[in-house]
């Protein structure tokens, strides 16, 4: 079975855990989000492929979901020492060197998603790990500072500003111009099934579906789409995705998400078992939905997940 998952970072990535475990013979592509990508001390830094290829090779802190294992700062110190920022990224020694190989690929030439599959030889994630696009897109955010309107990178309203101030919009600049990176169109066209994770359904999902090209490719696909509702009981399970949706003007509901993507692009939505009563309402809206427990507590809760997604792809397709 092919199967096709827009991943995000640590939700995506622990999600794709589990459903390596419930599929251990299906042929997965990632299509990742490099929205969050950010260039800091003259390095590209691309955290949500990193996560995923970490998480899945073995190497991620897995008490906070991003970074390396073992990790030290001393890198970071020496650039403190210099007064040499920003410090409010935690970039580690050993995650740096996954920073200095990519950035001296690109600038040797090689697009992206070459260097992506590079840097996953070495931690042999099992997947096929693609970029959305071999383009630069970077999502800004538009806040409020000081009385002041300003857009600030993603991380910078992520990382240095907790997601304290509202959101007044989400902007994925340069995504209009970009193109899906080579392989993705083609994954899609050739896809058995295609999963959304409890991924961010703005910041990260919502990014991938920028993409001009990538939304049209799912639709035309003709396979089941299935996603697995990140909000539970009205809350985000991780992070601050609400901040997020209420810059789209989306309500932080299993069901309202559900909605935002439409039945135009999915199929098929699994709500937690706590938002029973989202079932009806999602199903009124024309997307096949199922209550079941959502939380990613260890790996067999996540196989179970990812075994009732495909489960439900199963369902809308027959
Ligand atoms: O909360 C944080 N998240 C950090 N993250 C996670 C990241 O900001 C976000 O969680 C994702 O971009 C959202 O998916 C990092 C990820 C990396 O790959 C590399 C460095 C960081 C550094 C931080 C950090 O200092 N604080």
């Amino acid at each position: 079975m092919r199967i096709v998952v827009l991943a995000g970072g640590i939700g995506g990535a622990r999600f794709l855990r589990g459903l390596k475990a419930a599929a251990p013979d299906a042929d997965i592509t990632v299509i990742g989000n490099t929205g969050d990508d950010i260039h800091l001390f003259g390095l590209k830094v691309c955290p949500d492929l990193d996560t995923v290829m970490y998480t899945l090779g073995g190497g991620i802190n897995e008490e906070q979901g991003w970074g390396r294992t073992d990790e030290t700062f001393q890198v970071k110190d020496e650039l403190k020492a210099y007064g040499v920022g920003p410090d409010w990224f935690g970039l580690g020694d050993r995650d740096f060197a996954t920073h200095i190989v990519r950035t001296q690929m690109l600038g040797a030439g090689y697009p992206l998603s070459a260097v992506t599959e590079a840097l996953c030889e070495r931690w042999q994630p099992g997947v096929r790990l693609l970029p959305m696009s071999d383009d630069r897109v970077e999502t800004h955010v538009a806040v409020e500072l000081d009385g002041e309107r300003r857009a600030v990178h993603f991380q910078e309203y992520w990382v240095r500003l907790r997601a304290s101030v509202d959101a007044l919009a989400v902007v994925p600049v340069g995504a209009e111009q970009s193109k899906p990176a080579p392989g993705v169109l083609e994954a899609l066209a050739e896809a058995d099934v295609v999963l959304f994770p409890p991924s961010n359904p703005v910041v990260s999902i919502g990014t991938v579906l920028a993409v001009p090209g990538i939304r049209e490719a799912i639709a035309e696909a003709g396979v089941p789409v299935v996603g697995l509702s990140p909000i539970v009981g009205g809350a985000p399970v991780r992070g601050m995705a609400d901040k997020m949706l209420s810059a789209i003007g989306v309500e932080t509901t299993a069901a309202a998400v559900a909605e935002h993507y439409g039945s135009g692009l999915l199929d098929g939505w699994l709500v937690d078992s706590a938002d029973t009563e989202a079932v009806a309402e999602v199903e009124a809206a024309g997307i096949r939905c199922r209550a079941v427990p959502l939380m990613m507590t260890d790996l067999d809760a996540t196989a179970a997940m990812a075994r009732e997604a495909l489960a439900l792809a199963e369902e809308v397709r027959a």
